[in-house]
């Protein structure tokens, strides 16, 4: 895998680390789906369209890179795994609810939690479609 070079806008070069580094973030991601799957406004369709350990790998991978750590994601597009499901904002803001909710289990600091939902933010368009 490439290591990044490069400084990404709005992420802290310390932020893989705040996080607890890749074992961190692992742990983060578990809890997100923990979250998720308690949230019968979401649940449903992760239930009927999702794989709960694809994503948990593939998300991993995904916000290691977002905070600044290498690019080894293997996944789709964001547009192209998520364009069939017919997202809308309010689905798409309770997963928000559980990513903090997930920060909070994992005694991440909101200022670190915030610098991964902005670098999430820029998927929005591309996931909600309805
Ligand atoms: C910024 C927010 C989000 C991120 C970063 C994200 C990330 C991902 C990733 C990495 C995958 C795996 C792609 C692959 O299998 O190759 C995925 C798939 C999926 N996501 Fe999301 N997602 C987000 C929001 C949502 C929302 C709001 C929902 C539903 C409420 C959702 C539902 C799903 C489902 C059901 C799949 C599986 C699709 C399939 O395997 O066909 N995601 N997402």
């Amino acid at each position: 895998a490439e290591e990044k070079t490069q400084p990404i806008l709005g992420i802290t070069s310390s932020a893989l680390e705040e996080f607890g580094g890749r074992e961190g973030v692992r742990a983060w991601v578990e809890s997100l789906f923990y979250y998720i799957m308690l949230d019968n406004r979401i649940a449903p369709i992760f239930r009927e369209f999702g794989n709960v350990e694809r994503q948990t790998f593939l998300n991993t991978q995904l916000e290691i890179m977002v905070l600044g750590g290498p690019n080894e994601y293997q996944g789709a597009s964001m547009s192209a795994a998520h364009a069939d499901l017919g997202i809308t904002m309010a689905q798409f803001n309770a997963v928000v609810e559980a990513a903090y909710n997930a920060c909070e289990r994992n005694v991440i600091k909101y200022h670190t939690c915030n610098q991964l939902i902005n670098a999430l933010a820029p998927f929005t368009a591309d996931i909600v479609t309805r």
